[in-house]
């Protein structure tokens, strides 16, 4: 496992990575993002978004170029030995695994968790609402809920990279508000990198700085988030927001 010191970001470079699903379009990826920048990772349905962050985590590897974070290659690693969390739109738990227990996967794999591992769910079980849930099972939860518990095991994992892919999608507004704050507290007290994918500007605006906008299998525009929505960064992008405010 890379070390990095706990409460910092990571610096993340994609250099002239490449992939292609079998049969599927050559996508490239060039990038750096920032240690503990928030970036919205925005494009159309179908642009590489899920894939741009799959190469990060590893769950797909490039056929050429490296994935760098802090420096080190991490091109070849399985997910679980890269400094990185992932959180997903849904399915984030193990069904049969409490609240607790899903959380304390965290730490350990095994679950054979120390006292101060322990105390350290609790710590991230309250801060994210949930105490008093500990022994519930995940299908005893609300969809919002389930993200939190996610959200408390990125926690305790202490990683210096976030990934999110659509974490809202499926959360009505109330809850996705709640959520975003709740992510701008984890940043806040871990000062993680996060990259997060979604389809709805307002989640960019309210938590991210920087955006990158992926087209076609490549990073067509970056830049901040104010640049994005002023309508300065990107005439894709204009396209790309005024596409949805007509099926909206
Ligand atoms: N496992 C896979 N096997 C083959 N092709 C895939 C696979 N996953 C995705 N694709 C294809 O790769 C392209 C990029 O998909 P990806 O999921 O990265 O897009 P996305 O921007 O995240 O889309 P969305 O906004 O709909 O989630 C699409 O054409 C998709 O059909």
């Amino acid at each position: 496992m890379i070390k990095t010191a706990a409460g910092h970001g990571a610096k993340i470079a994609l250099e002239a990575l490449q992939f292609a699903y079998p049969g599927g379009r050559p996508m490239a990826f060039e990038a750096t993002i920032a240690p503990s920048d928030i970036v919205a990772v925005m494009g159309p349905s179908g642009s590489g978004k899920s894939t741009l962050l799959s190469l990060i985590a590893g769950f797909e590897k490039p056929t050429a170029g490296r994935v760098l974070i802090n420096g080190e290659d991490v091109s070849r690693l399985n997910p679980h030995r890269r400094p990185v969390s992932m959180v997903f739109q849904e399915n984030n738990l193990f069904a049969h695994l409490t609240v607790a227990q899903n959380v304390g996967l965290g730490r350990s794999a095994s679950l054979r968790l120390s006292d101060e591992d322990r105390t350290a769910i609790s710590d991230a079980l309250a801060r994210t609402g949930l105490a008093g849930k500990e022994d519930r099972l995940p299908q005893a939860l609300s969809g919002g809920e389930r993200q939190r518990v996610a959200l408390a095991r990125v926690l305790i994992r202490r990683r210096p990279v976030l990934l999110m892919d659509e974490p809202f999608a499926s959360l009505g507004p109330a809850l996705r508000d709640e959520m975003l704050e709740l992510i701008a507290d984890l940043h806040a007290a871990q000062g993680m990198t996060i990259l997060m994918a979604t389809h709805d500007p307002r989640d960019a605006e309210r938590l991210c700085k920087s955006m990158v906008f992926v087209e076609e299998g490549q990073i067509s525009a970056t830049g901040t988030t104010d640049a994005f929505i002023s309508g300065e960064a990107s005439d894709a992008f204009n396209r790309y927001i005024g596409a949805r405010r007509e099926i909206n």
